[in-house]
């Protein structure tokens, strides 16, 4: 099996990433933990860039802080000339802390507090994209309490369903995001942007959802996209000036799944925005990508130490580790699948299937199903692979377990851009009142 990420096995058999020992590193620094590959992090982002700047003359990639954010990680995303998209004031606090350039700041989400909302505005951030007629209200009454004008761009469903699991499409009309384009409501939602005066609207935003190998779908959305640019302007006489085509690729989590490349993706991209544009007569937008999975998903991995294993006679064979779904909420959420290896046995022959469970008062909280790993006792160190998004940020402490810290590797460095929880986190915010003493 050929584990997906950057893992290299090294002479003794012990599996490494960025050249460090990772039974070392679990010594060390304990289980359960995330560790990030700096490098992969880098070199992704890099790949955007470039990719999109050979085929295209005016594009932009934000990283979608979703996926993972610490303020470090906003530092490496600065660093590597990315944008940062961010839904909530609470990812907006962590960019302002890590001093991210505001102006390249975009604020998404469907239900923005007012409270969020006036955050962004003191802060001064590029854009809003705007999900819905009563944000858009909001917005511009709250903009004009601040004294500006806002640019915003408008989310909107080109009624696409893309292949992926129902919990992550977005572009269909039946959607809580955005407003649609079949149904009229996104035209009838710009015509409402015309009458409002602290507002400006520059662009159209679409997502059509995560984990996404067929570039035909992202395609077929660009020309549902360029289709609708084309009627707003007739309708409204406004030129759309940039489009946001949301979150980039997959990742292979298996060894069976195949992706496109960064590469391939922004060729497709933007030889279909290039082609709408000429067969309808249209400058060429400039156009805003957001990835976050592609970005750091396969910079991630979580370490385990495996603790009670129990066969069930005829059945199956369960290996409990120490962590489980607070750490990796996937598979229970999406029946996602994941690879392992024993870090410890890396060069072992695979001899037996095994399902991987975590620690949790669930019967759902199964890491991986029949995997076939190296005999595996009490004390190994397992490895999980393609972490790094969608991990940590959607971790939990249900049944009281402290979340992991993240390690950042890099060939010179082993830093803690996250800590470990401690026990004493879990009740930082307990309050006794005086009569329960
Ligand atoms: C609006 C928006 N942009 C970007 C992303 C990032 O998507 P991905 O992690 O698949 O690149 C998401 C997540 O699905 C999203 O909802
Ligand atoms: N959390 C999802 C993807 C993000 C969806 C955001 N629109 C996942 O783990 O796959």
């Amino acid at each position: 099996m050929k584990l997906q990420g950057t893992m290299e096995v090294s002479q003794d058999g012990i599996l490494e990433v960025a050249g460090h020992n990772l039974v070392d590193i679990a010594e060390e620094y304990g289980t359960p933990l995330y560790i990030l590959d700096e490098k992969e992090i880098r070199d992704n982002c890099r790949a955007y860039r470039e990719a999109f700047e050979k085929w295209y003359p005016n594009s932009e990639t934000l990283y979608a802080s979703k996926a993972f954010l610490s303020v470090a990680m906003a530092r490496i995303i600065d660093q590597e000339g990315l944008g940062l998209d961010v839904v909530s004031g609470g990812e907006l606090h962590v960019a302002l802390e890590a001093d991210f350039p505001v102006e390249k700041i975009y604020f998404h989400g469907n239900n923005k507090t007012p409270d969020e909302i006036e955050m962004a505005l003191d802060a001064g951030i590029k854009s809003f994209v705007v999900d819905n007629q009563y944000e858009l209200e909001l917005l511009n009454q709250l903009a004009g309490k601040h004294g500006v004008v806002q640019d915003i761009l408008l989310r909107v469903t080109p009624g696409i369903e893309a292949h992926t699991h129902s919990y992550i499409q977005t572009g269909q009309t039946d959607s809580k995001f955005g407003v649609g384009v079949q149904n009229g409501l996104a035209l009838e939602t710009i015509k409402q942007v015309k009458e409002l005066k602290n507002v400006k609207l520059v662009g159209l935003h679409c997502h059509i959802g995560s984990q996404i190998f067929k570039l035909k779908s992202f395609a077929k959305a660009i020309e549902v996209m360029m289709d609708f640019v084309e009627e707003v302007k007739e309708e409204t006489g406004l030129v759309m000036e940039e489009l946001n085509l949301g979150g980039g690729i997959g990742i292979p989590y298996t060894e069976d799944e195949e992706k496109p490349s960064i590469d391939q993706y922004a060729e497709i991209v933007t030889k279909t925005i290039k082609e709408t544009c000429e067969s309808l007569d249209m400058p060429l937008p400039k156009i805003i990508n957001e990835p976050g999975r592609s970005i750091v998903g396969t910079a991630g991995s979580t370490i385990y130490r495996v603790g009670s294993v129990k066969q069930i006679p005829n059945i199956r064979k369960y290996v409990a580790v120490d962590g489980g779904m607070p750490d990796n909420i996937r598979p229970a959420l999406y029946d996602a699948e994941y690879e392992a290896c024993v870090v410890n046995k890396a060069d072992q022959e695979l001899e037996e299937t095994v399902t991987i469970t975590g620690k949790c008062c669930e019967s759902g909280d199964i890491l991986i199903k029949d995997i076939k790993l190296p005999h595996i006792e009490p004390g190994d160190i397992l490895l999980t692979s393609c972490t790094g998004a969608y991990g940590y940020a959607m971790s939990s402490n249900y049944n009281g377990v402290t979340r992991p810290g993240v390690l950042l590797l890099s060939e010179n460095n082993i830093d803690w851009i996250v800590k470990p929880e401690s026990k004493q986190d879990l009740i930082s915010n307990d309050v006794l009142p005086e009569r329960l003493k």
